[in-house]
């Protein structure tokens, strides 16, 4: 799997030799993959295949998790982020996530968007400006600057996303982790979601876990697929969807299994 390293001249995290346990089960076999900044990277594959498992070795979010082990190494921006030295705290200011289903806390729109900065210690005179950036960034300042008081839960789900990218956004990271972020979103909802991550990948890195291919051909400049843990191909979105080099990626997107 050598191409999803020659590929890309830029690149903003690089991912060597990467194996992850569960256990005894072995959920990433060999992963390279270096993901090119200012772009939208997808991660497809069939159910199970290792997408979530991988995106989360991408901000440590895999240390919450017993029994897991990982062998090898993600650099962003040339510095290995499972050194010893690293502040996981920090890396994960550096790459936020937004989860598959909208997770706002319970309070309102404006506390939602201020908790981090907040945390971050960013001054209170500052923050009515950092929440109304970061509520314009995520497209929703106009359909609730005059609410930004109510529950946040009081939202649409499609809303509520918003607001958790909003929410992401707010802290200043460099790069944005999604984790099927459409999945629990109407088409209308899910489409908003989309222009959002094709227009935030100017300022930012963007790696998306989707089931959905129309999905990865839409938002994606390039993808990965994955299968049973390996790495199958990588490469330009279009060369993927249209050209694949291996037998295994062509019969996940003609539909012949997963
Ligand atoms: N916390 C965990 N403990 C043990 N095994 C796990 C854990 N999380 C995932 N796995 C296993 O690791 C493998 C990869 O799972 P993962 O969730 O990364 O796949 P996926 O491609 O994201 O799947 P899906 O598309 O269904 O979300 C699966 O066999 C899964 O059962």
């Amino acid at each position: 799997m050598t191409e999803a390293v020659q590929n890309v001249s830029h690149p903003r995290i690089e991912v060597e030799n990467l194996n992850l346990w569960y256990g005894e089960k072995q959920a990433l076999k060999d992963i390279s993959m270096h993901i090119p900044k200012n772009s939208v990277t997808a991660l497809i594959g069939p159910s199970g295949c290792g997408k979530s498992t991988f995106i989360r070795c991408l901000n440590r979010m895999n240390d919450l998790i017993k029994n897991c082990r990982i062998e090898g190494k993600v650099s962003i921006e040339g510095k290995n982020i499972y050194g010893s030295d690293v502040d996981v705290v920090d890396l994960r200011k550096k790459v936020g996530m937004v989860f598959q289903k909208p997770n706002p806390f319970p309070m309102s729109i404006y506390d939602n968007i201020a908790y981090g900065p907040r945390i971050h210690g960013v001054n209170k005179k500052d923050l009515d400006g950092v929440v109304e950036g970061a509520l314009h960034s995520a497209a929703l300042w106009n359909e609730i600057s005059d609410r930004l008081k109510s529950p946040a839960l009081s939202l649409s789900g499609g809303q509520q996303q918003r607001l958790c990218i909003a929410r992401t956004l707010a802290v200043k990271p460099e790069i944005i982790l999604f984790d099927e972020p459409c999945s629990s979103l109407d088409p209308i909802s899910t489409s908003k979601i989309e222009d959002l991550i094709m227009n935030l990948k100017k300022d930012y890195t963007i790696v998306i876990v989707t089931h959905n291919m129309q999905q990865a051909a839409r938002v994606a400049d390039y993808t990965g697929f994955f299968l049973t843990g390996e790495l199958i191909e990588f490469g330009q979105t279009r060369q993927i969807f249209q050209n694949p080099r291996e037998q295994g990626t062509e019969d996940y997107i003609t539909g012949r299994f997963g």
